[in-house]
């Protein structure tokens, strides 16, 4: 169960990623259990976890922030590019385990990808509104984990778990803001090893 302490605003070291980020997961948006939506009104774009499993097999379970790319081409006609937000990078907060509260028996690396981080947080008041985009199953998404933020639990109430997700989702905006995570969402010009190599993997489908 979720331990009753305050949350820390931000998460990971403030000089930038450590290893064994940023972790490169990749993969088509697949189905889930429906949940996301429904019950939580948090959409949660859904991979495979093979990737996981054949290249970071030690990854603990938990919650994780980092950026995300979602194929453009593919996307055409099925209407994310409407939002304007389409073929650029853009923030995720993500879990990737067993969802103690619905006790799945298989493992899922679930994304919900945030607003950019140049527009107001949906999800900085007790009434959030999770950022909904026209549904995109079957598109290719390439994923930079970039941080942990903490272990996934059980809750006494759907309300409970939807209110430390929107912390989740402020936490993880709070961490990309800082100047060694940023440069992985907007190029800010400076040549920092590997910065732009996993900014050109993110967005090469
Ligand atoms: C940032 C984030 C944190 C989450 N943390 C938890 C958690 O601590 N415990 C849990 O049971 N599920 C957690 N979830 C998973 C949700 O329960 C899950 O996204 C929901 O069940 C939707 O599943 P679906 O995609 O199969 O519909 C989290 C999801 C996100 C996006
Ligand atoms: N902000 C968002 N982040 C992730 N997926 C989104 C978002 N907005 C819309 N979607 C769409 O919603 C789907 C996920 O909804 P969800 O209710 O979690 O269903 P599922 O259980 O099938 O994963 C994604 O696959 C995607 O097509
Ligand atoms: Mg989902």
């Amino acid at each position: 169960m979720r331990p009753d302490k305050p949350r820390d605003p931000v998460a990971g070291p403030d000089n930038g990623p450590e290893p064994p980020f940023p972790v490169r997961l990749s993969g088509p948006v697949i189905k889930g259990f429906g949940r996301g939506s429904k019950d939580l009104g948090i959409p949660t774009a859904n991979i495979p976890a093979d990737d996981l499993s054949e290249k970071y097999p030690d990854l603990q379970t938990g919650v994780y922030y980092g950026v995300v790319a979602i194929a453009p081409l593919e996307a055409q006609g099925n209407g994310p590019q409407e939002g304007g937000d389409w073929n650029t990078i853009l923030p995720a907060v993500l879990s990737i385990g067993y969802n103690p509260f619905y006790k799945n028996t298989v493992r899922s690396v679930e994304i919900h990808v945030m607003p950019p981080t140049t527009k107001p947080s949906p999800t900085a008041t007790a009434q959030p509104k999770f950022n909904r985009l026209p549904d995109f199953y079957g598109t290719k998404l390439n994923l930079l984990i970039l941080g942990y933020i903490r272990p996934e639990y059980d809750y006494v109430s759907m309300d409970a778990l939807i209110e430390d997700i929107r912390v989740d989702c402020e936490v993880a905006r709070q961490s990309l803001l800082r100047e060694a995570y940023l440069r992985y969402l907007v190029d800010d010009g400076t040549a920092v090893e590997g910065v732009n190599e996993s900014r050109e993997w993110l967005v090469s489908f």
